[in-house]
């Protein structure tokens, strides 16, 4: 079947490959030039080694790279769906400018495929009515639905293709065509759900049930401490219940999805209380982090920290949303700063950021040894397997003094404290 993709980013790009892999004749679209420039020459901007080579393999095969969209059987939207937080609501004008530039390419019995997450009702009440501007009905002329993409960053292509996939039609034969694409490539089963509404609800029911469930342990880890309770051994013995299982505490909640996916939840409903108040328990622990920095040195004022990780979560090179940098811009903010200093002196804290994977030309990026040398404190932010082996002698031969916050609780604390550090775990 011939499949044009608007959108060669993290989803699309994986999308096209895996429909490409399995026979399918793919046509891929970006607006951004750039992006298309660098898939021409079969250089894609992908740091996961096995995603790169799936993705270098299918553009040695049947993935085209086009300037524009072109006709095919499905159309497949993997673009861009942001929060604007002034507006208070999903942007969606990504959606909308794909849906147009589909509408004159649209034949009788084309499918649509919306693969972005997006607000409950999206495909039905957005895309629909500019695809319909074609002449071609939705449901009746043409199919149309919604498939989430679920694969987790950091494991991409096994779970591109293991997942299982949810799909909604708009209606039953919409549901059916798009059925018919899905069946064709290796994922786990195919859950239909009623509608494209239900299968767009059930992508945020996801993200959202992680979101909670992680900032129900963090709730469990501020508490903990006021109790003096080791709240990983607490989690640790409560997860031996055949019925609970809580996510780890940590440094805050980052990325550009779990951070986001809950709140399109309030777009059409007042009753988002409990995903709300997560969202705010997560969005907290870098300000709790800081707080614990603060305390262990005393003062920020004249103070060094070392921030080790500032991509969102271990092994990845994203830094949308880190916790590690909202870290960093709490310790280095002047006004915050004044508040967290336990002596009243304004806290002039020189902040060092260090990330063996992220390369940003913004970021001022420094080697393990040049951020730790002369540090006050260093804090481990991202959960990356480089860190894992961090020798106490090393980095307490570089820090000035031995503080290590660690929230990950990645380092043995029994053998830290040994070598005299003060471990400072949530
Ligand atoms: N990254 C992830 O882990 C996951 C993302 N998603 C969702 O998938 C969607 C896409 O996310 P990513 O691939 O991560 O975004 P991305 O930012 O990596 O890539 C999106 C691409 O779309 C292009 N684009 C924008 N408007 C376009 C248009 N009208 N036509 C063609 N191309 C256009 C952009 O230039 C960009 O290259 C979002 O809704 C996201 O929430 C869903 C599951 C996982
Ligand atoms: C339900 C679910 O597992 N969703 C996945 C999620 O990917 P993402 O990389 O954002 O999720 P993640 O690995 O939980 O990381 C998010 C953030 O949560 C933090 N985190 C994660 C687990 C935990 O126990 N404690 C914790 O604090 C991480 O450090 C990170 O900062 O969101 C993706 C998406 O929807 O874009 C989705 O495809 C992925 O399958």
């Amino acid at each position: 079947m011939e499949i044009c993709v608007h959108g060669l980013g993290y989803i699309g790009l994986a999308t096209a490959s895996l429909f490409v892999h399995n026979g399918h004749k793919v046509i891929g679209y970006d607006t951004d030039d750039r992006v298309r420039r660098r898939l021409e020459r079969g250089e894609p901007e992908v740091t996961e080694e096995e995603l790169e080579t799936y993705v270098r393999d299918a553009l040695d095969g049947e993935l085209t790279i086009s300037s524009h969209p072109e006709a095919a059987d499905y159309q497949l939207i993997c673009v861009p769906t942001p929060y604007d937080r002034d507006a208070g609501r999903a942007d969606l004008q990504y959606v909308e400018a794909a849906a147009r530039n589909v509408r004159p390419l649209l034949r009788a019995d084309d499918v649509v495929v919306l693969e972005s997450t997006v607000p409950p009702g999206t495909t039905a009440t957005v895309l629909s009515p500019i695809l319909a501007e074609s002449g071609l009905e939705p449901g009746t002329d043409i199919g149309l639905g919604y498939v989430p993409e679920t694969m987790l960053p950091g494991n991409a292509v096994t779970e591109l293709q293991s997942n299982d996939r949810i799909l909604g039609g708009i209606d039953a034969d919409s549901t059916a065509a798009i059925e018919e694409l899905y069946g064709t490539v290796p994922t786990g089963d195919l859950r239909v759900a009623p509608d494209a509404t239900t299968a767009e609800f059930v992508k945020l029911v996801q993200n959202a049930f992680r979101d909670v469930n992680i900032a129900y342990a963090n709730t469990l880890a501020l508490t903990a401490r006021d109790y003096g309770v080791d709240v990983r051994e607490a989690i640790r013995l409560a997860n031996n219940h055949p019925r609970v299982d809580i996510l780890r505490p940590g440094p805050g909640v980052g990325g550009h999805c779990l951070p986001v996916d809950p709140l399109f939840f309030a777009e059409r409903s007042d009753e988002t209380q409990l995903v709300d108040a997560a969202r705010r328990v997560n969005d907290r622990m870098p300000g709790y982090v800081a707080d614990l920095v603060a305390e262990a040195l005393g003062t920020l004022e004249d103070k060094t920290v070392a921030i080790l990780g500032v991509a969102y979560k271990g092994n990845v090179d994203d830094t949308r949303n880190s916790p590690g940098l909202e870290i960093a811009r709490i310790l280095s903010d002047p006004e915050t700063a004044e508040l967290r200093v336990a002596d009243g002196g304004m806290g002039a804290t020189e902040i060092r950021l260090c990330d063996p994977h992220v390369t940003s030309p913004t970021l001022e990026l420094e080697s393990l040894a040049d951020a730790l040398d002369g540090a006050d404190a260093a804090v481990l932010t991202s959960a990356h397997d480089e860190f894992a082996d961090l020798d106490p002698r090393r980095v307490g031969s570089l820090l000035g003094e031995r503080v290590m916050v660690d929230p990950l609780a990645l380092m043995d604390a029994d053998s830290w404290e040994q070598h005299g550090f003060e471990l400072v775990g949530i």
